[in-house]
């Protein structure tokens, strides 16, 4: 389970990134975090794995507490967490298996790592990732030359390298067409059942949380403003977690 705790972040210009910030997520599900722009909702996700450090609250994965945690320990906990990211950031002259690869340096040394080699081991486990996304067929070409939703799936696979049991996923198909966010998002929420992976999401677009998410929170403002089942999301409580924009801007 991860849990958060009471999470306030406040920015050294004044600005309240989040304020009291508490919710769960569990394996095997996926969690939609919405809201408008300017909610806080990168601010939440980078303190999932503590990009971002709040000053107040905790971050809890199993026994781990990651805000207070020491360099040695939040090491140990980021090997946990696998990113990905809404403009893919893979190495676009490498080839995909290669980008893939790279989900391992963390736990490599450092020469193997810098000097790019890797074992037959490492090789298969990622050819057999870049299958389970189904690009297997696509292993030796450059990425620079994949679509932008055959890029996300290989920022997929880099991320399950790690063999996380966090997913954290950053606008992840805010730069993609609406085949390619379908595909994606399948393909994210069958990973989630399948390895029983906790995954925590940024999105705008509701529509696409009420279908593949299985659990959503709405943040406006820096605060909770939804917490519930994805089912449990009508209409009415999206344009509520929406129209605070509305009157906080007014
Ligand atoms: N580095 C920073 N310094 C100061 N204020 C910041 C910083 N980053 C974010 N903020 C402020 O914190 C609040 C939350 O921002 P955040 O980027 O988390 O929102 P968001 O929901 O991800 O927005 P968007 O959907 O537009 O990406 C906003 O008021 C923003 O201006």
């Amino acid at each position: 389970m991860l849990s958060v705790r009471h999470l306030t972040k406040t920015y050294p210009n004044g600005k309240k990134g989040l304020q009291d910030v508490s919710f769960t997520a569990a394996p095997g599900t996926v969690t939609a975090v919405i809201g408008p722009s300017g909610a806080g909702k990168t601010t939440l996700l980078r303190s999932l794995n503590r990009l971002i450090t709040p000053e107040q609250g905790t971050v809890t994965l199993g026994d781990q507490e990651l805000r207070g945690a020491d360099a040695q320990a939040l090491r140990q906990a980021r090997r946990q967490i696998g990113m990905i990211f809404q403009d893919y950031n893979l190495i676009e002259p490498l080839s995909a298996l290669e980008n893939v690869l790279q989900g391992c340096l963390g736990q490599k040394r450092l020469l193997p790592g810098v000097l790019g080699l890797y074992t037959k081991a490492e090789t298969s486990h990622a050819l057999a990732l870049l299958d389970e996304v189904g690009l297997r067929a696509y292993a030796a070409q450059k990425t620079r030359d994949l679509s932008g939703g055959q890029k996300q799936r290989v920022g997929i696979a880099r991320a399950l390298m790690q063999d996380p049991k966090v997913l954290l996923c950053d606008e992840p198909i805010a730069s993609l067409d609406p085949q390619s966010t379908r595909t994606v998002m399948t393909i994210i929420a069958d990973l989630a059942k399948a390895r029983n992976l906790i995954v925590v999401m940024n999105l705008h677009q509701v529509g696409i949380a009420r279908e593949f998410a299985d659990h959503i929170v709405g943040v406006n403002a820096g605060r909770i403003v939804f917490d519930d089942n994805a089912a449990a999301l009508t209409e009415l409580a999206a344009a509520a977690i929406y129209e605070k924009e509305a009157t906080a801007l007014a």
